[in-house]
């Protein structure tokens, strides 16, 4: 069993491998109540499996934006496990049961998600902090090394830039960072090494907007399917 930093929390990374899209399950070990972060609708059956094979009840899954690359598990999850309650962003504008804002809690057992508003590659964006593990799970806000692009929905540098540097950067250097995605077969990193080594986010604001403004990455393949899905849970009727 994999506890990050806090013997009381169950944790796992999982991966989807045509999206490079990284799902956290984190329980509380006595009470058993989970959530599911950014869960892919192709790992659906992988990771409830998970769920009841470690006996826990999922109590949530979290979407960490309205994801434009691949299609999001949670309301296939929801069709499954009826109890399921899926929490999304206030700004984001899609279809939830819960929406959360920067300051809210989100509990499960005797553990709680901190929420902060990090917009910036979409509006909706939010960062989820688990302060007993040190772990902080950014979406694509922020990726290891890297971040979120901003070319489209309502993505914006220097709104993404401000987010991250005050809403990220000013927790504790030794706070592990979680990524929505990695490309490059990294699993995670730590506040203080993104704000030394991230090769976007070290730089000033101006020249981090230079940077972002010539990227020059082609569309998710999955965009067309993925956009109007994620609206309503990723469920179309
Ligand atoms: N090739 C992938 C899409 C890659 C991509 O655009 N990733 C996004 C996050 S998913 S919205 C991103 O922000 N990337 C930033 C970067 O620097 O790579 C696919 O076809 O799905
Ligand atoms: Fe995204």
């Amino acid at each position: 069993m994999t506890h990050i930093g806090d013997v009381s929390l169950i944790f796992r990374q999982l991966f989807e491998k045509t999206s490079s899209t990284y799902t956290y399950l984190l329980a509380d070990t006595q009470t058993r109540e989970a959530v599911l972060i950014d869960p892919v609708i192709e790992t659906v059956d992988r990771d409830l499996k998970i769920i009841k094979d470690l006996n826990l009840q999922l109590k949530f899954t979290i979407d960490t934006h309205v994801h434009a690359d691949h299609i999001t598990g949670s309301g296939s999850i929801k069709k499954k496990v009826d109890s399921v309650k899926i929490v999304l962003g206030k700004a984001s504008k899609a279809k939830a049961d819960v929406y959360v804002d920067d300051g809210d809690e989100i509990k499960f057992g005797h553990k709680k998600l901190f929420v902060r508003s990090t917009p910036g590659h979409t509006d909706g964006c939010i960062t989820l902090i688990c302060h007993s593990a040190k772990a902080v799970f950014t979406g694509d806000a922020l990726l290891i090394r890297g971040c979120g692009r901003t070319d489209f929905q309502q993505g914006n540098s220097y709104t993404l830039y401000d987010s991250i540097h005050k809403k990220v950067f000013t927790l504790p250097d030794d706070y592990l960072i979680y990524p929505g995605h990695d490309y490059t077969g990294q699993t995670c990193s730590s506040v203080g090494e993104e704000k030394k080594l991230n090769p976007r986010l070290s730089k000033q604001r101006e020249e981090f907007k230079k940077i972002m403004d010539n990227l020059n990455l082609p569309y998710p393949a999955q965009i067309d399917r993925a956009l109007p899905a994620n609206l309503v849970c990723g469920i179309q009727e």
